[in-house]
């Protein structure tokens, strides 16, 4: 059932404004941890979305879909795409604003297959922030990026301390994102 009749953001919110240091409309996002399934080059059967900025503001992510992305046969299974859906929606959450935030709800709508060998563009944006909720939406096209689509999602994101990855994760949390944004030449911005 399509959740198309619902308000959203479902709260009231303020306008989500970038961040003045968020990466400029034409950057490429890097991979933001080597170990993400996401978007992470060390893993061999991970997604590898590959994301840039658009003068939107929104987030724009290519996950090409192959073999080890399979549920039924020649198809990419579901729980993956809501994995492409998460990453993409948190990369345009933490870029745009630059503060960490984890996803609390993440909805799905399969609007129709999407087979192994296409390539989905999608396109994430900030909808709103009510204090540290962030609701983000981002619509997954095949092929192409005004491609028929094949997927929609929507999400809340939380703002969190740098706390809830080292007390609930690797106590090295820090260390391990640092030298992934060291990559990139960027910092985090700890507090929420
Ligand atoms: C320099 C910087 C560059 C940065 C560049 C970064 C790039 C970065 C790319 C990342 C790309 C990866 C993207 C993947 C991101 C994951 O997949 S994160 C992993 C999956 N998520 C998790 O593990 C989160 C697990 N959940 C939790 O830890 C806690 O429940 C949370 C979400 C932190 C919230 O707990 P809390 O801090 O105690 O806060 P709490 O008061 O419970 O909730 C806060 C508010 O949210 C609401 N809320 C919480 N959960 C829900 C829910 N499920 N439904 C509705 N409302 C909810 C609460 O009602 C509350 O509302 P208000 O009272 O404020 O109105």
């Amino acid at each position: 059932m399509s959740n198309a009749g619902q308000s959203w953001p479902p709260v009231e919110t303020e306008p989500a404004v970038p961040h003045p240091k968020a990466p400029q409309p034409g950057s490429k996002l890097g991979v933001h941890y080597s170990h993400c399934f996401g978007c992470g080059d060390e893993v061999e059967v991970g997604l590898h979305l590959q994301s840039s900025v658009t003068d939107g503001p929104e987030v724009v992510s290519e996950f090409a879909v192959t073999e080890a992305h399979q549920g039924a046969p020649g198809l990419a299974h579901g729980g993956l795409l809501a994995c492409a859906f998460d990453e993409a929606l948190g990369a345009a959450v933490g870029n745009l604003l630059r503060k960490p935030a984890v996803t609390a709800k993440l909805e799905t709508d399969f609007v129709r297959p999407v087979p192994v060998g296409s390539t989905l563009f999608i396109t994430a944006r900030l909808d709103g922030v009510a204090g540290r909720k962030t609701y983000a939406s981002a619509d997954g096209r095949l092929d192409a990026g005004d491609g028929p689509v094949a997927v929609r999602a929507r999400g809340l994101f939380v703002t969190v301390g740098v706390e809830h990855f080292t007390t609930h994760g690797d106590k090295d949390a820090l260390e391990k994102l640092a030298a992934s944004a060291r990559r990139r030449r960027e910092e985090w911005d700890i507090n929420p």
